[in-house]
C-alpha cells in the first residue's frame, strides 16, 4: 500500500468519542511521527445531529447513519464507540466484511459476540482491537496477548469496575450512603447509563469473561461467570471488615488449575495488606499470577474520556500500522484449550460468616459441629454480645473449603433453631487475620 493519510470513521461522539477526537487533534504531531502518515477523522456518526457538542467538531463530519461510514470507500478504519449490542454488532460485521479494521470499546458486545467477531476479523484479514473494553486506560489486553504471552497464567484477580470501587471507597472513607455515592458516580460519568450492570456485577463479569478468554486461551462465555452484586453490603460490614484487618472490595476472579477454570465476580473481604486493598475511588487494578513471572499488578483509570481514549487511539495506531504494512488480521482467534468449568465441589475459598444466634448453652458447640460436619476448619471464631438480651453475635472465618461445603453449611445454619439470622457472608482473600 502506498503511504497516504489514513481516515477514521467514528461511530459515536460521547464521552469516549469526544476524547478520541481531542487526542487525535492534540497529539497530531506525535501520532504522525509514530505512524509516518497523518490520521484524520473523516466522519462521525451521532444519534442527534442538533445536540450541542462540548468538544470542537467540524459539523461537516457529523452524520446520522452508520452506513455513511461503513460503506464509505474513503474510510480506512472504523472506531465503534457508540455502545449497545445489535447495531454495534452489525456495524462491526459490515465494516470487517468491507475490509476495514475496527477498534471498539464495547465490553457488552465483546463479552457476548467477541469470539465470532474476532473470527470474522481474521477471515477478512482485518484487525479487531478492543483494548478500551476492559479497564479503560490500562493496557491489560495487550499485556495478556503480548507481554505475558510466554507464560502460563493461573489466576487473575481484579478491580475492573470503577463505579463499585468508588462507592465502596466513599462509603468507607467519607461515610457516604450507598445512594449518595452512586449518584456522585453517575454525575462523574463512570457509571453506566443504567447503573444496575455496575452494582449487580454484570459489567465486571463481562470484563472478566474477556480477560479469562485471553489468559487461559479458552472460549469463556459471559454465562460461565458466577456473579454476585454489591447492593447487600452495609456500612456495618465495611466497619467490621476494617476491625478484622480487611477492606470490602468487589473483585473479579479468573482461576485455573488441573480441575478446570472458575470465573466469578463478588464482594470480598480482602486483607488490608493486599496491594488491591489500596486501590481507591474509580481506579482499576488487575493482579495477574503467571507460573514463571509470579505476581504482577497493573493499575490505572478504568474509565473516563481521556484515559479510555488513550487505549482507543493506541489501537488506532496499531491497526493503521498493520494496514500500512499489509499485515492486518494476521492474529487468528483460535483458543488452544477447551473450556472446562469447575464444579462447586472444586471451587475453594475462605469465608467470613457473621451470625446472630441464641445466647444459650450448647449453641457454640452446635455451630462448630455444623462446620466440621462439612469439612470446614475455622481460622477464627469470636463471640460478641448481641444488641438484645438473650442474643449473641458469632463471627467465624473459615480456612479454605469448597463452595459446595460452604453452601451446605449455610443451608444448615438457616435450618438451625439456634441461628436467628445470617447477617453477612463474604468470601475472604489475602489470608486469615
Ligand atoms: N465512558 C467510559 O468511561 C467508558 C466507556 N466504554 C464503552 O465505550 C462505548 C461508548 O461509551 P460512552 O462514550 O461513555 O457513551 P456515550 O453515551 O457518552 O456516547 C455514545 C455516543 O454514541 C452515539 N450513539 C449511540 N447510539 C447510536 C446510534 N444508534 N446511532 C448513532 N449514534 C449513536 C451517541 O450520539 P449522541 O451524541 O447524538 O447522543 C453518542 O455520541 C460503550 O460501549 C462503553 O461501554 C468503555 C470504557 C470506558
Ligand atoms: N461503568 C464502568 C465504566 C467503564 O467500563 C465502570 O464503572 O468501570
Ligand atoms: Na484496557
Amino acid at each position: 500500500m502506498t503511504k497516504k493519510d489514513l481516515t477514521i470513521g467514528m461511530l459515536g461522539f460521547g464521552t469516549v468519542g469526544s476524547g478520541v477526537a481531542t487526542m487525535i487533534r492534540d497529539n497530531e504531531k506525535e501520532l504522525t511521527q509514530r505512524l509516518g502518515v497523518k490520521v484524520k477523522i473523516g466522519k462521525i456518526v451521532v444519534r442527534d445531529m442538533e445536540k450541542e457538542r462540548g468538544t470542537y467538531v467540524d459539523h461537516g463530519v457529523l452524520c446520522s447513519n452508520v452506513s455513511d461510514v461503513i460503506h464509505d470507500p474513503d474510510i480506512d478504519v472504523v472506531v465503534e464507540v457508540m455502545g449497545g449490542i445489535e447495531e454495534a454488532k452489525y456495524a462491526i460485521q459490515e465494516s470487517l466484511k468491507a475490509g476495514k479494521p475496527v477498534i471498539t470499546a464495547n465490553k457488552d458486545l465483546m463479552a457476548i459476540h467477541g469470539h465470532s467477531l474476532l473470527r470474522l476479523a481474521h477471515e477478512n484479514s482485518c484487525d479487531l482491537y478492543y483494548e478500551a473494553s476492559v479497564a479503560g486506560g490500562i493496557p491489560i489486553i495487550r499485556t495478556l496477548e503480548d507481554g505475558l504471552a510466554s507464560d502460563r497464567i493461573s489466576g487473575i484477580m481484579g478491580i475492573v469496575n470503577g463505579t463499585t470501587n468508588y462507592i465502596l471507597t466513599k462509603m468507607k472513607e467519607e461515610k457516604w450512603s450507598y445512594e449518595e455515592a452512586l449518584t456522585k458516580a453517575q454525575e462523574l460519568g463512570f457509571a453506566e447509563s443504567d447503573p444496575t450492570s455496575d452494582v449487580e456485577g454484570l459489567d465486571a463479569a463481562r470484563k472478566m469473561a474477556i480477560l479469562a478468554t485471553l489468559a487461559f486461551s479458552m472460549e469463556v462465555h459471559l454465562e460461565d461467570v458466577s456473579v454476585e452484586g454489591m447492593t447487600a453490603i452495609s456500612t456495618e460490614d465495611l466497619e467490621l471488615a476494617e476491625q478484622f484487618g480487611y477492606s470490602v472490595k468487589m473483585l473479579g476472579f479468573a482461576q485455573r488449575d488441573e480441575d478446570g477454570i472458575d470465573v466469578s465476580v463478588e464482594p470480598v473481604f480482602l486483607a488490608s495488606s493486599h496491594p488491591l486493598s489500596s486501590v481507591r475511588n474509580e481506579y482499576n487494578a488487575v493482579y495477574i499470577y503467571g507460573d514463571a513471572v509470579g505476581e504482577t499488578m497493573f493499575y490505572g483509570p478504568g474509565a473516563g474520556s481521556m484515559p479510555t481514549a488513550t487505549s482507543v487511539v493506541s489501537d488506532i495506531l496499531a491497526a493503521c500500522r498493520n494496514l500500512l504494512l499489509g499485515v492486518g488480521g494476521k492474529r487468528s482467534h483460535n483458543p488452544m484449550n477447551s473450556r472446562h468449568l469447575k464444579g462447586e465441589d472444586h471451587q475453594s475459598a475462605q469465608f467470613f460468616h457473621r451470625l446472630l444466634v441464641k445466647d444459650e448453652i450448647g449453641v457454640f458447640s452446635e455451630l462448630t459441629s455444623i462446620y466440621s460436619k462439612h469439612h470446614a476448619s475455622l481460622g477464627s471464631i469470636i463471640q460478641r454480645p448481641g444488641e438484645k438480651e438473650g442474643e449473641a453475635e458469632v463471627i467465624l472465618i473459615t480456612h479454605s473449603l469448597s463452595r459446595k461445603n460452604q453452601g451446605e453449611i449455610i443451608n444448615e445454619l438457616k435450618a438451625s433453631s439456634s441461628v436467628k439470622q445470617i447477617i453477612s457472608n463474604y468470601r475472604v482473600e489475602g489470608g486469615v487475620k
